[in-house]
């Protein structure tokens, strides 16, 4: 489903509402949605693919000097291919990382490529923004009294920038997985391989569309909705045709998670999830792909 974020009404509530409950009518089925419209330009996305490139493209020794530190918690800085298995039971994910959160992140390339962290942090701006008008129509869309309820529990929004470029063909670039956080900003070249598991337990492609965010739910939504947003499985298969097969893939993406202290309690008053801390919940995940 695609749906057009910017207010385009003159009532921008009645606008905000329809938008909330398309994004509620995608996310109780299916999961996933693409967003147009979101307010982020087309020229800060191609620089950010850019960058992404000359860093991916340096010589690993220049990328291991900005690596992610052996501590957990600490989710910041270069993955080298090998290191990170989103379904543990396979072998590791084919793809290279560089995780970022701005003021945490420490290893920058900066004589390899200088703007990178200029550009990066612009772009964490952006995809704020949209995430938190994301947020403030799941508020209408969900009938939370308490329209600040979303938006006050990421107060230190924590989105990480994941980047991939994957060349060797033989596994799977991302193992079968549902996300971790509340919402996850998705931005993929035009190479695709993206696949979304359906009701009937078929992976079904998802398309790259030029210009759109392709936006999911993730495991803390879900619980916190009592599993009436579907944080749905995916992967990222090498596409078949021989040219694509050995060309890398680049995605970009924003994981959108509650702050650290933030307990999730199951938003209808049940008693489906016992409640948890978002830390607790997170680190133990991290954990399992890296393990
Ligand atoms: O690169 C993609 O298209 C998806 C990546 C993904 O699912 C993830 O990093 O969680
Ligand atoms: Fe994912």
């Amino acid at each position: 489903m695609i749906v057009s974020a910017l207010h385009t009404a003159v009532d921008e509530n009645e606008n905000l509402k329809k938008i909330g409950d398309k994004l509620i009518a995608a996310f109780d089925s299916i999961g996933f949605c693409y967003i147009i419209n979101h307010g982020i330009p087309q020229d800060l996305i191609d620089q950010m693919f850019g960058v992404s490139k000359i860093f991916f493209d340096l010589p690993t020794e220049a990328k291991l000097k900005c690596s992610r530190p052996k501590d957990i918690a600490d989710n910041n800085g270069y993955v080298e291919m090998g290191r990170e298995s989103l379904n543990p039971e396979r072998p590791s994910d084919l793809k290279e990382i560089f995780n970022f959160t701005p003021n945490y992140a420490e290893f920058w390339p900066t004589k390899e490529v200088p703007d990178m962290k200029d550009i990066l942090n612009k772009f964490y701006d952006e995809c704020k923004q949209i995430a938190f008008r994301i947020l403030d129509v799941f508020t209408l869309g969900l009938k939370l009294e308490d329209r600040n309820f979303l938006r006050n529990s990421h107060k230190n929004i924590d989105c990480d920038g994941n980047f991939y470029y994957c060349i060797k063909p033989g596994q799977v670039r991302c193992g079968e997985h549902s996300d971790f956080g509340t919402l996850t900003l998705l931005f993929q070249d035009g190479i695709g391989g993206l696949e979304v598991c359906n009701k009937n337990g078929d992976y079904i492609p998802a398309t790259p569309v030029p210009g759109a965010i392709c936006v999911n739910i993730g495991d803390l939504m879900q619980r916190w909705t009592a599993d009436k947003l579907k944080a749905t499985k995916h992967w990222v298969l090498i596409p078949e045709t021989e040219v694509l097969k050995n060309t890398g893939r680049q995605s970009i993406v924003f994981f959108i998670d509650t702050d650290d202290d933030f307990v999730i309690k199951c938003l209808d008053g049940s008693d489906k999830y016992k409640p948890f801390s978002t830390f607790d919940y997170l680190n133990e995940k991290i954990a399992i792909a890296y393990q």
